[in-house]
């Protein structure tokens, strides 16, 4: 099949029509009639075209938690919300720490067809901080591991940590740490400040995080490793990062849409949907933020798509799940938060959300680029539209997002996948590629 998308906007701001043929990019620029001959034309007139979405941060839950999410029902939402490649989370049951469990759920995600999906490996057996995981046996695995990561849990042993960051470095893989110390958030329920004590709920200081980044780039820095911080949510956290960055420190560091966006005022409500790890925080913090995300200092948004069912989100706070989903909503967050408050332009949206996150995840073969004979990996977004987030918007298993009934700018349009709609005009493509090998995925695992 053979698409030619025409009068889209690349973003450095210039139009192009992009070819697409045998899954790559034949050709960008102004492209003779002759050569786009018998394609189907996409028209990109007001649309935006960036290189496909990488997640570095999902969760898929499978295996073990199918009820919550599946690689399938995962990467169909991924792809409507213009991701192309997602990093698949170790916290599944069993925990991703042996290479049979990643290439289990790297196949599943070959099978489904909708992104490519990167098993992260966990850095512990079984999450549970007290042994290094076979990291090396991950890496050299068909799942060919280069990020691991105990992510729902922070690798608080500082030997472990500084044997895991070892290890990694011998072949270019990184930790990504959740950085929380456990013991001054035990029992945590929101970021601790005023507002927890005025409702109630036990608080989750600011310091819990900052204090375990601040040990992890000393230790980066002292064997010479890449460390990947996730989810940072405090603006001490930002300057943690930017004084490691400035000393030459091999970090990078994450934030997700809902810290770009949202606040610890939300909670309020008592409604479980803006519980999630770390905690929603203040005004300053988004502000902090954002200024890290616009400076550098904050290399990529990852979503931190945590789906959770129904029951464990509606009952009372303190019982709740952690998490919110993420994937549908990221692209309109980044241009909410980030484009339309002039802080970055769509050169930097390709940047954090698609180049960064791959080269921090060393994934090869993705297409970074608009380049003749790369993959053809890309989304289109329209910037003028907006997005009103409603059930059937949502394609995961799972509901729980905190803009349900919200309306964000920008909508994502169209998502290729090496070459195919995964996303047409705004609806999930039927994969008809890989239709067989999903039929054959659903009777194997259901
Ligand atoms: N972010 C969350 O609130 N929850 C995540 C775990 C995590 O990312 O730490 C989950 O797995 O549900
Ligand atoms: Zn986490
Ligand atoms: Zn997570």
């Amino acid at each position: 099949m053979r698409y030619l998308i025409s009068g889209a906007t690349l973003p450095d701001g210039s139009g192009a029509d992009i070819l697409v043929a045998a899954g790559t990019i034949a050709a960008v620029g102004r492209i003779p009639d002759a050569d786009a001959a018998g394609a189907t034309v996409v028209d990109a007139s007001g649309l935006v075209a960036l290189p496909g979405l990488v997640d570095l941060h999902t969760h898929l839950r499978e295996p073990g938690y199918e009820q919550s999410e599946t690689v399938l029902t995962g990467t169909r939402a991924a792809a409507a919300g213009g991701f192309t490649a997602v990093f698949a989370m170790a916290n599944t049951l069993p925990v991703a720490d042996t290479a049979g469990v990643v290439e289990q759920v790297k196949s599943l995600g070959d099978a489904a067809g909708y992104a490519t999906v990167r098993p992260i490996g966990a850095v512990t057996v079984g999450l549970a901080g007290q042994t290094l995981s076979e990291i090396g046996a991950m890496a050299r695995s068909r799942a060919a591991v280069r990020v691991f990561s105990d992510d729902g849990k922070c690798v608080h042993d500082s030997l472990l940590m500084r044997r895991a960051l070892e290890y990694v470095s011998t072949f270019d893989g990184v930790v990504a740490q959740h950085a929380q110390d456990p013991r001054l958030t035990e029992g945590a329920q929101m970021n601790e400040s005023a507002l927890s004590s005025e409702l109630g709920l036990k608080g989750w200081p600011a310091v819990a995080e900052e204090s375990i980044i601040a040990r992890d780039v000393l230790l980066a820095e002292h064997v010479g490793a890449r460390l990947h911080v996730c989810h940072l949510s405090t603006a001490g956290s930002v300057d943690v990062v930017r004084w490691a960055k400035a000393r030459g420190i091999a970090v990078t560091a994450e934030a997700t849409p809902h810290h770009l966006l949202l606040t610890e005022e939300l909670v309020r409500s008592y409604d479980a949907r803006y519980k999630v790890n770390p905690p929603l925080r203040r005004d300053e913090d988004v502000r902090a933020l954002r200024e890290g995300v616009a400076d550098g200092t904050i290399d990529i948004v990852a979503t931190d798509h945590a789906p959770h069912p129904q029951e464990s989100k509606e009952c009372e706070w303190d019982a709740a799940s952690f998490g919110m989903v993420g994937l549908e909503s990221a692209l309109p967050v980044v241009q909410t938060a980030l484009v339309d408050t002039g802080l970055i332009g769509w050169a930097d949206v390709a940047r954090i959300l698609s180049t960064e996150p791959a080269r921090i995840g060393r994934l090869a073969g993705h297409s970074h680029a608009f380049e003749p004979g790369s993959a053809a990996n890309l989304t289109l977004v329209d910037p003028a539209a907006s997005s009103t987030f409603e059930l059937d918007r949502l394609h995961g298993r799972s509901t729980n997002s905190p803009y349900l009934g919200a309306t964000l700018s920008g909508s994502v349009r169209w998502t290729f996948h090496r070459g195919y709609p995964t996303l047409r005009d705004g609806v999930l493509a039927d994969v008809t590629e890989t239709a067989e090998a999903a039929t054959a995925y659903t009777e194997a695992f259901s």
